[in-house]
C-alpha cells in the first residue's frame, strides 16, 4: 500500500479522504483531473522549517521556492507562516506582487534575466542573485537609470555532484547557473560587484540539485565554500549572507527514505558552524530555498480511469483522463509515483498494470507497471506526491486544460486555481483579417 501523506484517511465506504474531504466525489465531478492540496501539510511543512532555524539559528531566513507551486494563494499561506518567497522569473516576481507579498522577503534568481525582469525586481526592491558576468554589467547599468540600489547574492558552483538525476543536479562545474571558483572566476565576479556604486554585496548562494537524499554533497559544497568565504576574507570581502538552496527529498515511492525536514535543518545548521568556526569565520545570516519538501507530499492529482486496454501478454493499459498535460515528469526525467485506486482503498493491489495519460504520444505513461486494485472503468486513481512542479509544468499539449488547484482543509475545499475551460486556452489566439 502506498505511504499515505499528510491528513489522508480511508472513510468507512472505502473512499480517500483528504483534509476531511473525499476525494473520489471531488475528481468525479470534473471532466478533467483536479490538483488537491492538503493545507494543513503545507502549512506543517512550512513551520517545521521556519521553526527549527528559529531554534537552533535565528539568525535566517526560509524562501519558499514558488517554481515548485506557485500561484497567489499560495503566497497568501507562505506570508502567514513567515516564510520568503524565491522566484526565478518576472511572472513569478508579478505573482508576488499582486498577491501583495512582502518585498523584502524576496530573492529573485535566473540565469538569463531580462532587463524588465531586473527592473521589476530593484524597483520593488528585492534581493537579486547574480548569476553569470553579463548579468553584473546588466544590475549595474539599471541600478543607475533607476538611481536605486539592490541588495545582491552571487550564485556560487561548489563544483561537486549531487546524488541525483542530472537533469536536476545544479551543484556541478559543468552546469549552466552561476560562477565556478576555479581561476578565481568566482572572486573577480564578487570583485566587480563590490566596486559597483549601486550594487550591495550581501553574500553568496549555492544549489546543488533538488530530490536529494543523501546530506554529502551539502556538507562537501559547505566546506568548500567555507573555503572560498575564507579566502574572501584575507581580502577584506565579508560574506554576511550564506544561502544554501533547496533540495530535501520526499517520498514518491515507498523506495524514497528522506530525513525529516527538522534533521536536514539541524545537519546544514551543524555543517556550517562546524565548518565556519574552525575557519574562524563569523557565523553569515543563513537562507535556505525549499520547494518540493514544502509543497511535493501536499499534492495528489485525482483521475478518472476511463478505457482499459489489454495487450495478451504484454500489457494492461489503464487511461486516465490527463497526463504528460498536468504530469510531464514521468516523460522528463523517468519519475516515479504511488497510486491508488481511491475508491476502493480497502482493498489489496494485486494487479499490475501501466497507467496512460489520453495524449497523443505513446512515451505518455504517468505509472508503468504499477499493482492497483483491480482497476476499472470509472474508478478514481490518486496519484501522490504531485504537489511539486506538476501544476508548474503543466502543458495544453492536445489543447487539453490545465486542471484546477483545490485547496483542502477540515472538510472544505476551495479551488485557488480554477480549471482552465476550452475558451482559457483560445484567449490568446487571433484570426487575423486576411485569413477570416
Ligand atoms: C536556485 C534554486 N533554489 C531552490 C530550488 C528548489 O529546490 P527543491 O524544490 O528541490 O527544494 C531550486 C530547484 O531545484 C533552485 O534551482
Ligand atoms: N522540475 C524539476 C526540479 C527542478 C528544480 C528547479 N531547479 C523536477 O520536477 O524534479
Amino acid at each position: 500500500m502506498a505511504v499515505l501523506h499528510g491528513t489522508m484517511k480511508v472513510k468507512d465506504n472505502g473512499h480517500l479522504l483528504i483534509g476531511g474531504v473525499d476525494v473520489v466525489e471531488v475528481a468525479r465531478e470534473s471532466e478533467f483531473p483536479v490538483y488537491v492540496l492538503d493545507e494543513e501539510l503545507l502549512r506543517k511543512n512550512m513551520r517545521e522549517y521556519r521553526k527549527t532555524f528559529e531554534k537552533y539559528y535565528p539568525n535566517s531566513m526560509v524562501h519558499y521556492a514558488s517554481k515548485a507551486l506557485m500561484t497567489l494563494a499560495m503566497c497568501k499561506i507562505v506570508e502567514s507562516e513567515g516564510l520568503g518567497i524565491d522566484v526565478v522569473s518576472g511572472g513569478e516576481l508579478y505573482t508576488a506582487i499582486k498577491a501583495g507579498f512582502p518585498m523584502d522577503k524576496v530573492v529573485m534568481h535566473g540565469n538569463n534575466k531580462s532587463v524588465n525582469e531586473i527592473k521589476m525586481g530593484i524597483e520593488n526592491g528585492v534581493k537579486i542573485v547574480i548569476d553569470n558576468f553579463y548579468e553584473i554589467e546588466l544590475v549595474d547599468k539599471i541600478t543607475k537609470e533607476l538611481n536605486k540600489s539592490v541588495d545582491v547574492l552571487l550564485r556560487i558552483k561548489p563544483g561537486i555532484h549531487a546524488d541525483t538525476h542530472h537533469y536536476v543536479s545544479t551543484g556541478h562545474e559543468d552546469s549552466k547557473f552561476g560562477f565556478i571558483i576555479k581561476e578565481d572566476t568566482a572572486k573577480k565576479a564578487i570583485k566587480q560587484v563590490v566596486e559597483k556604486e549601486l550594487i550591495n554585496f550581501k553574500g553568496i548562494h549555492m544549489h546543488i540539485g533538488s530530490q536529494i537524499f543523501n546530506v554529502t554533497g551539502y556538507e562537501k559544497s559547505i566546506e568548500i565554500m567555507a573555503d572560498f568565504i575564507k579566502e574572501l576574507k584575507e581580502e577584506n570581502i565579508i560574506v554576511k549572507e550564506f544561502d544554501l538552496g533547496g533540495g530535501l527529498g520526499v517520498i514518491y515511492t515507498q523506495e524514497d527514505d528522506p530525513m525529516s525536514i527538522t534533521d536536514f535543518v539541524k545537519l546544514l545548521i551543524e555543517y556550517v558552524k562546524r565548518e565556519f568556526e574552525k575557519r574562524e569565520l563569523e557565523l553569515p545570516k543563513l537562507m535556505v530555498e525549499p520547494g518540493r519538501s514544502i509543497v511535493g507530499e501536499a499534492g495528489t492529482t485525482v483521475y478518472q480511469v476511463g478505457s482499459i486496454t489489454e495487450v495478451p501478454g504484454i500489457r494492461k493499459y489503464i487511461a486516465i483522463n490527463g497526463g504528460m498535460g498536468d504530469n510531464i515528469r514521468p516523460a522528463l526525467y523517468g519519475s516515479k509515483y504511488d497510486a491508488v485506486i481511491a475508491n476502493r482503498m480497502n482493498g489489496k493491489e494485486e494487479e499490475l498494470v501501466t497507467v496512460a495519460g489520453k495524449c497523443c504520444e505513446t512515451g505518455d505513461i504517468i505509472l508503468k507497471d504499477i499493482k492497483l486494485n483491480e482497476p476499472k472503468s470509472g474508478d478514481v486513481l490518486a496519484v501522490f506526491t504531485t504537489g511539486a512542479y506538476n501544476y508548474t509544468m503543466a502543458s495544453n499539449y492536445n489543447r487539453l486544460p490545465i486542471p484546477g488547484v483545490m485547496l483542502v482543509n477540515n472538510g472544505q475545499k476551495e479551488w485557488i486555481v480554477k480549471p482552465q475551460s476550452y475558451e482559457d486556452i483560445l484567449r490568446n489566439d487571433i484570426i487575423p483579417e486576411r485569413l477570416k
